[in-house]
């Protein structure tokens, strides 16, 4: 991988360099603590602290050259690169580092606000069913065929991204399947990715702490569209799904300039239908129409919304000429995805699910679900992650309220936030919308919140825990501390027989 310097500046516009350019870089690093022997080291300036102040860090362990907006002390034998835009130089130069990997694999991004975890999961499960060898990048971890990788980020910035996808080209996959956030699309994590198929699930509140309005975030959506409609050289066919019942779906195609495939379950113009949608504890069934014909389909997976994930699931895999009846085995066989809806059941006389609800529109979709379905009451247990987009607050108590007979608003992730002024945001919400035979209660601790509303459960009740889905830590303002939801559920129930 290693490559001659000049190289790489030959990618960096408006570039001032001092020192000795003729050397070889084995290895590019924006962490100090993940320099090693003749690397380059990018300065970036975070959220949190500036990399610029590790340059002398990166040095001691190795580095050769540094790509930094300013000057840094160095010794005399180290190249400092200067570059008004490190961010842009690195989105240049890490994918040509890394010999541009996802030219070598198919690779299909899904972006949206809710659905994109489980629709890739379902899209590998239909392309290990044809056959192929699949990599997975997404909130809950990457996988390079069956090995598996902690993640931190949805989707990884350009290093620890072009990284990852050479070692799945050296894997010699044949697909990548992996979640775009809008993170990623502003931020430029996937520059030098270039896309086969691009999947647009929906659009709806959330991050607007991040992209400050809404048409910004819808914009910043459209881009995996602009990056799927660039003439590359290795990928001749290429193909836009898109959710047409979604909301800016219109944009997005405007953005997609190339074949595109659309499903719906409302708009009639759509090449996928899905209609006698019969939604139950156990799965949803339907019929799909499609340009084959008519096909039903039983899937294992719940609600409207796992509806919509499998029709983005679908069109993908047709889109890749995957046949009908692979397409239909793996689809009718593919499990819950970890904290998606997820059943705990540890022989208690109710439901419990835990799910990652964390957005207006996502716990509405599983309140309603649960609420389809619910013999009796339905009980949510709930919070808002803190440093993240406030305005999504009230309107998820107003949410709970409208559909659940009891709830508990709880923390979830609060990170460097007070959980109680959180809650407070939350409480507003619920007092709006409460009904006379509904109750509420604000317990901060989750584990405390979660014992209460399995104790307060009757038997055919439907308790939904949501949030935190997946996750294995709580982030309070000094510490992470374990926390699994699920794991949570059953000790309490093992501690109340
Ligand atoms: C706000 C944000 O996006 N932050 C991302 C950012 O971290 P940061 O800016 O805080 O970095 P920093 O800690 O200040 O460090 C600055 C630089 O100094 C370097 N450094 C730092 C310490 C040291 O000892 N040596 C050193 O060299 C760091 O490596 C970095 O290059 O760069 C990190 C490395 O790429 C990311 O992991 C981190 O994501 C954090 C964890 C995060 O929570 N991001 C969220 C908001 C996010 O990106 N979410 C999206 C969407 C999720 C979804 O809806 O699905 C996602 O894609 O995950
Ligand atoms: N198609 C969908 N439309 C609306 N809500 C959905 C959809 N699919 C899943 N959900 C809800 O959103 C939650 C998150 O689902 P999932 O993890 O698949 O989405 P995601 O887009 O990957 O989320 P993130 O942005 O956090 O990565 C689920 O737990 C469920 O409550
Ligand atoms: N990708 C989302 C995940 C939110 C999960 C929720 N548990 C929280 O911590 O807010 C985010 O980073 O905003
Ligand atoms: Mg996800």
């Amino acid at each position: 991988m290693a490559k001659y310097l000049p190289d790489l500046l030959a990618l960096i516009t408006s570039v001032e360099t001092r020192g000795n350019r003729s050397v070889t870089i084995e290895n590019i690093a924006y962490d100090s603590r993940k320099v090693s022997p003749n690397s380059l080291f990018i300065c970036l300036k975070g959220g949190s602290v500036d990399g610029h102040d590790f340059a002398a860090a990166a040095v001691e362990k190795g580095a050769v050259a540094i790509l930094a907006e300013r000057e840094v002390d160095l010794p005399p034998h180290v190249t400092l690169i200067i570059t008004a835009n490190v961010r842009l130089a690195m989105q240049n130069i890490v994918p040509y580092f890394f010999d541009y990997p996802s030219r070598e694999m198919r690779m299909i991004g899904i972006t949206g606000t809710n659905g994109k975890t489980t629709t890739t999961y379902l899209i590998r499960s239909i392309l290990q069913e044809a056959g192929y060898r699949v990599g997975l990048i997404g909130t809950i971890q990457t996988m390079i065929g069956e090995q598996v990788l902690p993640v931190k980020n949805t989707t990884p910035d350009v290093l620890d991204l072009q990284e990852t996808l050479r070692k799945m080209a050296d894997a010699k996959l044949d697909y990548v399947v992996m979640e775009v956030s809008s993170h990623a699309l502003s931020l430029g994590r996937v520059a030098g990715c270039e896309f086969d198929v691009g999947i647009f699930s929906n659009l709806t509140q959330d991050h607007l702490d991040f992209h400050q309005t809404f048409d910004n975030y819808i914009q910043a959506k459209a881009k995996l569209f602009d990056m799927l409609s660039q003439p590359v050289q290795n990928k001749q066919r290429k193909t836009a799904v898109i959710n047409l019942d979604a909301v800016a779906a219109d944009i997005m195609l405007k953005h997609a300039d190339c074949p595109t495939l659309t499903y719906a379950i409302e708009n009639q113009d759509a090449d996928l239908k899905a209609s006698q949608i019969d939604i139950t504890s156990k799965g949803a069934n339907f019929v799909i129409l499609g340009s084959f014909g008519e096909q039903r389909l039983s899937l294992k997976i719940t609600g409207d919304f796992n509806v919509y994930n499998a029709m983005a699931a679908i069109g993908a895999a047709l889109a890749e000429d995957v046949p009908l009846a692979t397409i239909v085995r793996a689809i009718e066989n593919a499990n819950s995805v970890p904290g998606r809806f997820e059943l705990v059941d540890a022989g208690q006389p109710f439901s419990v699910i835990v799910d990652y609800a964390h957005t207006p529109d996502g716990l509405e979709n599983v309140l309603q679900t649960a609420r389809r379905f619910a013999q009796r009451r339905v009980i949510a247990v709930f919070g808002c992650g803190g440093d993240r987009d406030r305005t999504k607050r009230p309107i998820m108590g107003r949410l709970a309220a409208k559909y659940a007979e009891v709830i508990i608003a709880t923390s979830d992730n609060p990170r460097s936030e007070d959980p109680s002024a959180i809650l407070r945001e939350i409480e507003a919400g619920i007092r709006d919308a409460i009904r006379p035979d509904a109750c509420y209660e604000v317990i901060v601790d989750r584990r405390e919140a979660i014992a209460k509303a399995l104790s307060a459960a009757q038997p055919d009740d439907v308790v939904v825990i949501a949030g935190k889905g997946h996750e294995t830590y709580q982030v309070l303002k000094d510490k992470v501390i374990d926390f699994d939801d699920r794991a949570v559920v059953r000790e309490i129930i093992r501690e109340m027989e």
